[in-house]
């Protein structure tokens, strides 16, 4: 029997996905397909009478357009938001303004899929030289967090796991149990990790998820906050899959 549910969503197509470039930390906009991926994510949630008391979102340009034009489709444009770096990307290291499938031509399909997809395998580091090293270092958006010797260079995904739980436990579980309606705009690996920790998926069975842009989930938690439902899609079963199916495939080489 659920008591609380959550609504969840990837953000819409970046700029980089459309490149098939490796983004992380990096501060890609919207494409205009992702603009439009974030009106109808918006659409669907008005449509599903979906309604929120406070949402959440990462620092990152591609999940705060995404919610705005959520909360704009829904009439919720005041809503409150809190937004912390706890709930970015994933940072992809060294990889970061790669080609995804030039890096699977150069290094083999299965060493893009073990960055891409494994637990606890790192991308390598942003060394100080990388061209994208000091506009990420030294974005003002990171003056509340995280201080210049947590600042990472790389990240697993069960580093990002444990960046965003405190966040999770201290943050969003209190307002759950006080009954708020959350929205949490993000990223396919941030959310990744809350995946895995909600439903304790395996090392294996997180590898095999791919989170499409832009199109809403619902976990509905009973009063542990266990779920009863997992990863309800507010889209038809076909999209979905192809979609995810679509992000899985940015890591083949061409
Ligand atoms: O950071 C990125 O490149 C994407 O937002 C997520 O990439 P992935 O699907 O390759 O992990």
């Amino acid at each position: 029997m659920s008591k609380y549910s959550i609504v969840m969503v990837r953000h819409g197509e970046s700029e980089w996905n459309l490149k098939n470039l490796f983004c992380g930390w990096y501060d890609a906009d919207l494409s205009p397909k992702g603009k439009e991926e974030a009106k109808a994510a918006g659409k669907a949630l008005k449509d599903a009478g979906y309604k929120f008391d406070i949402a959440h979102t990462s620092v990152l340009t591609r999940a705060q357009k995404t919610l705005c034009s959520i909360l704009e489709e829904i009439g919720q444009a005041d809503l409150p938001v809190k937004t912390t770096w706890r709930l970015n990307e994933r940072h992809y290291g060294g990889l970061t303004g790669m080609n995804k499938a030039e890096t699977a031509a150069k290094y083999g399909e299965e060493q893009v899929q073990v960055w891409r997809r494994s637990f606890d395998v790192p991308p390598p580091p942003m060394e100080e030289d990388h061209p994208y090293y000091n506009e990420i270092v030294n974005d003002a958006r990171y003056k509340d967090g995280p201080s210049k010797a947590e600042f990472p260079k790389f990240e697993s995904l069960k580093l990002t796991i444990e960046r965003t739980l405190p966040y999770w436990n201290e943050v969003i579980v209190p307002q759950i149990k006080e009954g708020k309606k959350i929205l949490i705009a993000a990223h396919g690996n941030s959310l990744r990790g809350i995946v895995k920790y909600l439903d304790n998926l395996s090392e294996d069975q997180i590898m095999k998820l791919n989170l499409p842009t832009g199109i809403p989930f619902v976990y509905e938690l009973d009063e542990n906050l266990k779920p009863c439902v997992s990863l309800k899609f507010l889209g038809d079963e076909e999209t979905v899959k192809k979609a995810m199916d679509a992000v899985a495939a940015q890591g083949k080489a061409k």
